[in-house]
């Protein structure tokens, strides 16, 4: 009889911090070594997250599934991507969900017959924003379908990260946490930052797997605590909390300055997944592209992201600068963050995730980018 592979789910709001997590895990479980194996999932046309770890890791092997969620209109292919990956022969596979992912219908899948002989699930993780958890919560409360995926996010898992505590007050930490344990009192929880958890009981079942040979388990052993933190600023939480521009001398045609390559509108139809009622999120991808010979400054895309406000959830990309050369952009919470790679990219690009976006006044402010001042 085949064995079957444990999986490892990781999921969480746009920007909360699976792909940090995913990197840590990928990180240890080289080190251990076993051999892991990927599916990640993305909304925008653009694999950015497997980008970034083939740019660490070029050995793990990936699986996209783009421009859609795996738990609607990515769900059939989902099937198809994990025995690709199954075909590896690898000793655990992490899937990452995209932020507006609902892990039910997910969990469902795996269950199916065609994947149930084959995987089986060890962990499901939650990873949220401490930050902007609270905000997001009253901010989507009118949009059924996005609180349903946020609730079952938490609902779903066995462990859950309350990330971000670096840019979050203890007051709001400790709502937060308030917060999850009315949807999820029995995960185990932990609060950090940059996603820094106690890696070693994570992986624990993942060992025992392969060192007795893999038998079935049902969703969801709470991870074990760990005797010692490995993180000085992670603590365990294992309960409820109680407390607390423009040259006219180039100018330059509309199509060649920008490429607006995807507008993918996010709606979860669940009649076609499941019994629950039909709903929409007005939640929304766009992807532009760098494509001019006129060179992107950094402060312009800066401004030009800022400018875009609140209906600006999530962006990230790879551009191409004229002094910094080809840089990792990641955009999410107001923060903007820039990371150089080694990556090789030819023409840069930017994932906008937002919510009403006004494509043509976002189209037109990214042409301005590339004009002269
Ligand atoms: N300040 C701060 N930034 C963080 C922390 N964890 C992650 N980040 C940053 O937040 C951004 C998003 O992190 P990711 O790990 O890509 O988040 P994600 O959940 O995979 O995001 P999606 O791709 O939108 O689903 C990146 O710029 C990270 O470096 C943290 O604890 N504190």
């Amino acid at each position: 009889m085949m064995s079957k592979v444990p999986v490892i789910l990781i999921s969480g709001f746009l920007g909360s911090g699976k792909t940090t997590l995913l990197l840590r895990l990928l990180a240890h479980t080289r080190q251990i070594p076993l051999h892991a194996a990927v599916l990640m999932n993305e909304m925008g046309e653009y694999d950015v997250d497997s980008a970034i770890i083939s740019a660490e890791m070029p050995d793990v092997p990936v699986e996209g599934l783009l421009e859609g969620c795996i738990c609607c209109s990515k769900r059939n292919e989902l099937a198809g991507a994990l025995h690709t990956l199954l075909n590896q022969k690898p000793d655990v596979i992490f899937m990452e969900t995209t932020g507006v992912a609902n892990p039910e219908q997910v969990l469902e899948e795996l269950r199916s017959p065609l994947l149930a002989d084959r995987l089986y699930l060890v962990h499901s993780i939650s990873v949220v924003d401490a930050e902007l958890f609270l905000e997001y919560n009253s901010r989507f409360t009118a949009d059924k379908e996005l609180v349903r995926t946020l609730h079952g996010q938490l609902r779903t898992a066995d462990f859950i990260v309350v990330n971000k505590t670096d840019v979050a007050s203890v007051r709001e930490v400790v709502k937060v946490v308030k917060n999850i344990r009315k949807l999820n009192d029995t995960a185990k929880l932990q609060t950090t930052e940059y996603s820094r958890v106690d890696l070693e009981p994570l992986l624990e079942p993942v060992l025992t797997s392969i060192s007795v040979g893999a038998k079935p388990m049902q969703v969801s052993q709470p991870v074990t605590a760990p005797t010692q933190p490995n993180e000085a600023k992670a603590a365990y939480i294992s309960g409820p909390v109680k407390n607390t521009e423009r040259s006219d001398s180039v100018p330059k045609p509309r199509s060649t300055a920008f490429k607006v390559i995807s507008a993918h509108h996010h709606s979860h139809n669940h009649t076609l997944v499941s019994n629950q009622p039909h709903s929409f999120s007005r939640l929304e991808s766009l992807t532009l592209h760098q494509y001019s010979p006129q060179p992107l400054e950094k402060q312009r895309l800066e401004d030009f992201l800022t400018g875009l406000g609140s209906s600006l959830l999530r962006a990230k990309g790879y551009c191409v600068l004229p002094e910094e050369g080809t840089m990792l952009l990641q955009f999410s919470g107001s923060r903007l963050e820039w990371q150089p790679t080694a990556l090789p990219v030819n023409q840069g690009y930017v994932t906008l995730i937002g919510e009403q976006l006004d494509k043509a006044l976002i189209t037109d402010q990214w042409e301005q980018c590339f004009l002269s001042l």
